[in-house]
């Protein structure tokens, strides 16, 4: 069976990301879930506009050694890939020609939990920083926009996969849910660009 890719654009024309609805079987989403509860999530205090908030989410940073990742101002130390995670990262790069080796994960444990307007660009990233995520539990929707040009909307569901290019921005607005949502965004990190 193969894959149907759905390509999203903006009004200007210029591809956003591209989307696999049913990427992850659900029998994967169920073994994948309890396993990343046991996780140690994170909801570090970030110094934003001379006041310290935690973020609005928990989260989890994990890849292969050596690859450090500088992100809002932290200095974060991977986690160790299990198993499973090992398998995960085989497929996706077999799947799209990537060479992901780190994962940042995301935990919005409720509608109330987000993520404000980014892109994904630090410079351990390389000179192409796309980005792949793999959404389990709750259905959220994201907003996708270049820098110059209008937005627009896609709801991620429960074992969808969605690229994209590097330096699109997006955003992850808070909303009704009652319900966990964890998105698995893959990067590929220079490994020792940050030197201890
Ligand atoms: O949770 C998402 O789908 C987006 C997460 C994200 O943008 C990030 O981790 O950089
Ligand atoms: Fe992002």
């Amino acid at each position: 069976m193969t894959m149907q890719e759905q390509r999203l654009f903006d009004d200007s024309g210029r591809l956003l990301a591209s989307y696999w609805k049913n990427w992850l079987p659900v029998a994967q989403q169920r073994q994948l879930w309890p396993q990343l509860q046991q996780l140690p999530w994170q909801q570090p205090l970030l110094q934003m506009f001379g006041k310290r908030h935690r973020i609005p989410r928990q989260q989890c940073y994990l890849g292969q050694p050596g690859c450090a990742y500088r992100y809002s101002g932290m200095l974060l130390e991977p986690e160790p890939f299990d198993e499973t995670l090992t398998q995960l990262t085989h497929r996706l790069n077999d799947f799209g020609g990537w060479r992901f080796n780190a994962v940042l994960a995301n935990h919005y444990r409720d509608g109330n939990d987000k993520m404000g307007w980014h892109r994904d660009n630090e410079p351990e990233l390389g000179s192409t920083p796309d980005l792949a995520i793999v959404s389990l539990g709750q259905s959220r929707s994201l907003r996708l926009r270049w820098q110059i040009g209008p937005s627009k909307g896609i709801t991620l569901t429960a074992g969808s996969l969605l690229w994209l290019p590097a330096g699109v921005y997006h955003s992850l607005g808070s909303s009704t849910a009652q319900q966990a949502r964890i998105s698995l965004t893959f990067r590929q990190v220079i490994p020792h660009y940050h030197r201890r």
